[in-house]
């Protein structure tokens, strides 16, 4: 099993033959995410099954995405918030991103309504090589989630509902190479409001991450290497024992810079799971309902004010 560290940062081979639950693998890579993710809100994921190929792919279709015409990418291609284009923000003036709407777990025909949108003579590799890709990352964040949910020991029937009620987005995004006169930001520091956020970025640098130490550290960009980061909803799902991990990108090369990402959200209500609650840690926070949050968060702008939003 691989346990390597990297700052800190445990990295897990999902491909390890080993990693079946019960065996004593699962359960020493189920303790190690639990505590990265106690400690730092994340950790990295190798996974030898998704093939460079896929991944190469993946990255020429998002550029080809982002070349599309402004009013094109701009096209209304969900109702949830922020489930869509981004771009021309003055705050982050490198930063374009672009979501679809997965409409629950894998979904092709969500990948299929999606592309009609941009292209709408279709596209079917777009399909074929995207949908491959989320049904891999899927497996990913799937995996991730029960190695966690081991850790702690919990009743089976309600992670599964949780699992069940997820509604996965999946990312491109996109950031210029600042002029001199510019900032190099490519995003401001913020957690993310999913449970989780598996990223992956294509050999060009600018994802960092804060360290409980309060140390921002850069990220390995090699897209064989994902980093799964908390966001809030895990935070208050675990009653406040998991991290909602800090980062921002920070464009320092002379490159043009794409990165994707699967983000994990709740068709329901996000809380906190009963099983964390009892005499030794009361219950932190209330229910919500998450996109109203995600809507929500884009109103505020300091991560502390977010941060108290749903404490009781
Ligand atoms: O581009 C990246 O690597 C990070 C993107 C990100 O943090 C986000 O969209 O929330
Ligand atoms: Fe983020």
């Amino acid at each position: 099993m691989s346990s390597q560290v990297t700052f800190h940062i445990p990295v897990i081979d999902l491909t390890d033959e080993n990693l079946k639950p019960g065996t004593e693998t699962w359960f020493s890579a189920s303790q190690l995410v639990r505590s990265a993710l106690e400690v730092n809100g994340c950790f990295f994921v190798t996974n030898n099954k998704v093939p460079m190929e896929i991944c190469n792919s993946v990255f020429a279709l998002s550029k080809e995405l982002f070349d599309l015409p402004l009013h094109t990418k701009k096209q209304k291609v969900s109702d949830k918030p922020n489930f869509y284009y981004l771009g021309g923000n003055p705050r982050v003036p490198l930063y374009e991103g672009i979501g679809i709407d997965l409409d629950g777990p894998s979904n092709e025909e969500a990948i299929q309504k999606f592309a009609n949108i941009m292209w709408p003579s279709g596209y079917d590799h777009f399909c074929e090589k995207i949908n491959l890709h989320v049904k891999l990352l899927e497996e990913i964040d799937q995996t991730a989630k029960r190695l966690l949910f081991d850790a702690y020991g919990l009743d089976k029937n309600s992670c599964d509902s949780l699992l069940e009620s997820t509604n996965y987005v999946f990312r491109g995004f996109k950031y210029l190479v600042p002029q001199k006169t510019q900032s190099n930001i490519g995003l401001v520091p913020h957690t993310d409001s999913t449970y989780f956020s598996i990223l992956q970025q294509n050999n060009v640098a600018g994802l960092e991450i804060k360290l409980k130490t309060g140390e921002w550290i850069s990220i390995d960009p090699s897209p064989s290497l994902f980093i799964i980061l908390a966001g809030d909803a895990f935070k208050v799902w675990s009653n406040g024992r998991i991290t909602a991990c800090e980062h921002k990108v920070i464009i320092r090369e002379e490159k043009e810079r794409y990165s994707i990402g699967l983000f994990s959200f709740n068709s329901r209500m996000v809380q906190t799971h009963e099983e964390l609650i009892d005499e030794d840690h009361p219950r932190l926070y209330r229910a919500f309902d998450h996109y109203e949050f995600v809507a929500f968060r884009d109103t505020v702008k300091s991560q502390t004010e977010i941060s108290k939003i749903f404490l009781l």
